[in-house]
């Protein structure tokens, strides 16, 4: 098993008290799954997945990466993890607008001290793989979209990390753009990236191997 939870319990404060967002939530991912988490506004799919990502803490329950206990990592420990394993991409892009296209998708190489030569290689590639190696020089703010979108999966990937996590990749954008973003994670997927996307959408969902619904604080299997 890749990722396992078992028994999570996360909470945040909502003025004075405490209130349970997640609570006894079990999940299992194999290497290579593809899987949709769907659910109401506000059900907790965001925490679940920055959990999973190693952003945030959870106040009882394990997780196990590759077998291993990792529910008691530190700091510097949780940081590695997400170097070393995740990729995130989120709806609200987080590209830096000054940048180029290319400096955005080299900033995660840059951060892991990889020779010059080689970060180009690697940048090229993920450019030419999402189709948009033409827009290597533009600066971000003038991209459509459907464009930055590209880009910020560009950026998640470039590392080639085993996990994508996505929330609501597609949410801002036309049909014919996310049909594009779709070839994209059927690409990742085919290429034996495990991926966990967090949609509302049909369309999306239904591209995955497996859909969970949570509900009630807990993943519910929907179907495969
Ligand atoms: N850092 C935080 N501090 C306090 N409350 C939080 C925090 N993060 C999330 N919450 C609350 O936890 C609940 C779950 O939030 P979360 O963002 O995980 O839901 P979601 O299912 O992703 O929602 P949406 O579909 O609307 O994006 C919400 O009630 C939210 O207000």
């Amino acid at each position: 098993m890749l990722l396992e939870l078992t028994g999570i319990k996360k909470s945040f404060k909502n003025g004075t008290r405490y209130e349970n967002i997640l609570e006894d939530l079990d999940f299992k991912v194999s290497k290579g799954d593809s899987i949709a988490i769907k659910g109401k506004s506000g059900c907790g799919k965001s925490t679940l997945l920055n959990i999973l990502g190693g952003l945030i803490s959870f106040e009882k329950g394990d997780m196990l990466f590759n077998g291993t206990n990792i529910s008691n990592h530190n700091a510097n420990e949780w940081a590695e993890y997400r170097k070393k394993n995740i990729a995130f991409v989120t709806q609200a892009f987080n590209l830096l607008d000054d940048r180029n296209v290319f400096d955005n998708i080299a900033l995660p190489l840059q951060y892991s001290n990889m020779p010059k030569q080689q970060i180009k290689t690697k940048v090229e590639k993920v450019l030419h793989d999402l189709e948009i190696y033409h827009a290597m020089k533009r600066n971000v703010s003038t991209l459509s979209g459907g464009e930055r979108q590209r880009v910020a999966i560009a950026r998640a990937i470039v590392k080639e990390p085993s996990i994508l996590l996505a929330d609501e990749p597609t949410g801002s954008l036309d049909e014919e753009t996310e049909k594009s973003i779709l070839r994209i994670f059927d690409d990742l997927h085919d290429k034996g990236m495990t991926l966990i996307i967090v949609t509302h959408d049909d369309s999306v969902s239904s591209h995955c191997q497996h859909i969970y619904e949570l509900q009630h604080k807990k993943l519910n299997y929907v179907n495969s």
